[in-house]
């Protein structure tokens, strides 16, 4: 359903153009689950942003190709851009607060999609709003339409973010941190909500996450970024139980334990390269433990390990070769 050859994204600076997104490329079938994970700064919303076409065109700069049923959404005129937006594909963000209007019911609010994208009049699109309420399980639904956002919870104000994304049943949705700003018990509740909500109306979604471990779990496959670059690429459960690239390996040990007493909480050395000063061989070869001269003379490309299993570090690959 979605296919990302080669994405690059470059945006234009004071100093010139700096290279966001380099070089991405990956797949999601219908009704599938990705995550993608990385630190801040790695591009994963650049990514995300890309598919819907959300840059200012005038400073950013996209190559590639973003094919979604058979066309390229990179060549496609404005117009029909907006016609897939929020209709075929939908996107939720981290922050409802901003994203929601606060002088305007929730009802009104998502009214609004309907009444664009079908033309719904003002009584059945308060009607359909009602109904979206119910699914994804706001209580008492009827009285909560004429609600401000300022009269619900973050967890609440999220589950109507998600209610104006799934109006028009989008075949994708992208969730862009869609939990960061909850606390963990809400944040469980809204991850549950996506999950059945990707069952019923049978849409695929995409989970823009900086944790490995919330991702994996909810995640059938994840894609693992560091500055602007896929790093790797794995089935979660693979992922989650031998991470190959050096970069996903600190992610995991970054999760905090419930169970041991780890002390000190890891954290991998350094920081993402900015991307106007990237190093000029691997990305990550300044922070990794495995570092070996060759990894600073030329950029890794990206390789099977096994089928599914994709790694950008030759040395990686070449130990798990020798070890078989
Ligand atoms: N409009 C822009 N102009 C210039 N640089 C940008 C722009 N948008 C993003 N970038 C840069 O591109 C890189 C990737 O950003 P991106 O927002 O995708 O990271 P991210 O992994 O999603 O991190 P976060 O979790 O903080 O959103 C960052 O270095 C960021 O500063």
């Amino acid at each position: 359903m979605l296919q990302i050859e080669n994405l690059s994204v470059d945006f234009r600076v004071d100093s010139g153009w700096i290279s966001s997104v380099t070089d991405v490329s990956f797949t999601l079938g219908p009704r599938a689950s990705l995550g993608i994970v990385g630190e801040s700064g790695s591009g994963k919303s650049v990514t995300a942003l890309s598919v819907l076409r959300l840059h200012a065109a005038r400073n950013t700069r996209m190559r590639g190709r973003i094919m979604f049923d058979g066309q390229d959404l990179l060549t496609l005129p404005e117009r029909r851009m907006r016609e897939i937006r929020g209709r075929d594909i939908a996107m939720i963000f981290q922050d409802p607060m901003h994203s929601l209007n606060p002088v305007l019911t929730i009802g009104d609010q998502i009214g609004e999609t309907l009444r664009i994208h079908q033309k719904l009049d003002a009584a059945a699109a308060q009607k359909a709003a009602i109904g979206l309420l119910d699914m994804v399980r706001i209580p008492d639904a009827a009285r909560r339409v004429t609600d401000y956002p300022h009269q619900l919870s973050g967890g609440m104000r999220q589950r109507v973010m998600i209610a104006m994304a799934i109006a028009c049943r989008p075949r994708l949705l992208i969730a862009d941190e869609p939990t960061t700003a909850l606390d963990v018990t809400v944040q469980a509740q809204i991850l549950d909500l996506l999950r059945d909500l990707r069952e019923e109306i049978g849409m695929s979604v995409i989970l823009i996450s900086h944790d490995l471990g919330l991702v994996a779990e909810f995640a059938e496959r994840v894609l693992v970024m560091y500055a602007g670059e896929l790093v790797e690429e794995a089935p979660s459960l693979t992922m989650f139980a031998r991470p190959a690239h050096p970069y996903s390996e600190g992610l995991l040990k970054a999760i905090p334990s419930a169970d041991e007493d780890v002390g000190r909480l890891y954290a991998i050395p350094g920081r993402i390269p900015d991307p106007g000063r990237r190093p000029p061989g691997c990305n990550f070869a300044p922070r990794c433990p495995l570092v070996q001269p060759a990894c600073t003379a030329a950029p890794p490309p990206l390789a099977t390990m096994e089928p599914g299993h994709l790694i950008r570090c030759p040395v990686r690959l070449a130990a798990m070769e020798t070890t078989g």
